[in-house]
């Protein structure tokens, strides 16, 4: 007989055992997923690095929610994006901010990029032994490994000294892009059976140029698609100490584990297609609603479309709208406003406008409808557009998440930082134990 008749079997007897009653979560006042009643996060730090901001209080307590805001170390990112001029190095700069607590001048950038660029080489087999000899068919999980391999070629790898912490991060923050460039090709060679190209990073490029020039086979790039890739790196950088993959990085580095191993937790948390995953959700998403209703579809054909999708008889069965609702902002996510305009600037140039004139349709009445649904304001997120803002760089699927963590980095790192210097607690929360205590039955009795 079948072995998995039988593990079905205890499954389905483990019920009358383990279940949990939902109303149990609020006769005992547990706050699920850390949320409090009105779905607001439930304070669980302090923090000077970021901060997301969806909804005001009223003088008597009162939820009032707004336009969203984010902050790098308290300064708006649309002034950063705006005041940018054009050097090319936004990502790094904001990093240097999201660091150090303050804004870099033009010598402490040039030598901070300095820093980064001489770590950009792999140790000597690295890419052989780890990334072409081992390919992996999903690049998140093979970001992770490569993380979790950087940890042998380091001779002190286990030091989880704050300096020491600071300095292994901004090594793995330089390597990354390359790895995932070189996870993307193995990939490919391997899987899909094309060319084999490896383009070595040149250390007088940004990190957004290097992308561009290892993933393309010319490595030719236009400075508007550098500049492009370099907003998106920055807009993904940070986004606070509550978001999961940050939350996460915090949790695992309270136990004082090394480094690698906490920031392929992040990786792991990242994944997940209600997190940084959903970039790829999107996309998927809309290439079919594309292919079923066509980008000149009607505002019905759209809402019929979104109904299916909700009632879970669409593509991958979630009912979720990829790309729609935040836990924090509530009328609208800012790096989904700043997205919007880039993609739109770049819509014509690559010849893609009508997409993204579908995206900007489909959109409008995803929140109508999800708001309405739900009963409460829902706006895009970041993951909307930054597929098609990748798409439109040419650049694949496969690397949409992989991106966000090559940007997310540097923000797991200062709060990682952040939480040894002024926190440094082990993070232990508490479950109560509802089941009944149970006599021990001897086997012959059973
Ligand atoms: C970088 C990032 O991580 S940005 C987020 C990327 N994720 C996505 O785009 C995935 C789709 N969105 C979601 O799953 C959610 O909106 C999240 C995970 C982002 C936020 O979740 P929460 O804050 O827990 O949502 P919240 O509790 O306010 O949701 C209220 C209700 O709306 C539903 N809902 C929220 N977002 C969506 C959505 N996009 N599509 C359908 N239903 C949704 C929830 O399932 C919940 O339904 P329920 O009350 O029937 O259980
Ligand atoms: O804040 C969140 O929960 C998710 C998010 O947008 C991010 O991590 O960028």
């Amino acid at each position: 007989m079948d072995k998995n008749i039988y593990l079905a079997q205890f499954y389905g007897k483990s019920q009358n055992y383990t279940n949990i009653p939902s109303q149990w979560y609020k006769k005992y006042g547990v706050k699920r997923g850390l949320r409090n009643e009105d779905h607001t996060g439930v304070l669980v730090g302090l923090t000077r690095v970021a901060d997301v901001v969806g909804y005001q209080r009223a003088e008597d307590g009162q939820k009032i929610d707004i336009d969203g805001i984010l902050y790098y170390r308290g300064i708006d990112i649309r002034e950063l994006v705006k005041n940018d001029r054009d050097h090319g190095y936004l990502y790094e700069e904001a990093s240097f901010l999201l660091l150090f607590g303050y804004l870099p001048t033009k010598n402490e950038l040039k030598h901070f990029c300095t820093v980064l660029q001489e770590g950009y080489d792999l140790p000597d087999d690295f890419l052989e032994a780890n990334l072409l000899h081992n390919p992996g068919k999903n690049l998140m999980n093979k970001l992770q490994h490569a993380l979790l391999t950087l940890y042998n070629y380091d001779p002190d790898p286990d030091n989880t000294d704050v300096y020491q912490t600071l300095r292994k991060g901004l090594n793995i923050m330089s390597k990354l892009p390359s790895i995932a460039c070189y996870a993307y090709m193995s990939k490919i060679h391997y899987y899909n059976r094309q060319s084999l190209i490896i383009h070595y990073p040149r250390k007088d490029y940004s990190t957004a140029e290097n992308i561009l020039y290892m993933l393309r086979p010319d490595s030719k790039f236009t400075a508007k698609e550098a500049r492009l890739l370099d907003v998106m790196l920055f807009l993904h950088a940070d986004h606070g100490g509550g978001t999961n993959s940050t939350f996460t990085n915090v949790v695992v580095a309270s136990t004082d584990t090394d480094l690698y191993s906490t920031m392929a937790s992040s990786i792991g948390a990242l994944k997940g297609p209600r997190h940084g995953g959903a970039n790829v959700k999107v996309s998927e998403m809309m290439e079919r609603v594309i292919d079923t209703i066509g980008t000149k579809a009607t505002d019905s054909q759209i809402t019929d479309v979104i109904h299916r999708i909700l009632n879970k008889d669409f593509q991958n069965h979630s009912g979720l709208v990829y790309g729609f609702g935040h836990a924090v902002y509530t009328l609208s996510d800012p790096r989904a406003e700043i997205l919007r305009h880039f993609c739109g600037t770049v819509a014509k140039e690559k010849k893609m406008e009508d997409i993204f004139n579908f995206y900007r349709h489909f959109e409008k009445i995803a929140v109508q409808i999800l708001s309405q649904e739900k009963g409460a304001n829902m706006c895009s997120n970041v993951d909307y557009y930054s597929g098609l803002a990748y798409a439109m760089l040419g650049i694949p699927r496969d690397l949409f998440t992989p991106l966000f963590v090559i940007s997310r980095l540097v923000g797991w790192l200062a709060h990682n930082i952040e939480n040894k210097l002024y926190d440094d607690r082990i993070v232990r929360p508490a479950t109560k134990y509802v089941g009944d205590l149970m006599d021990y039955i001897p086997m012959e009795e059973r």
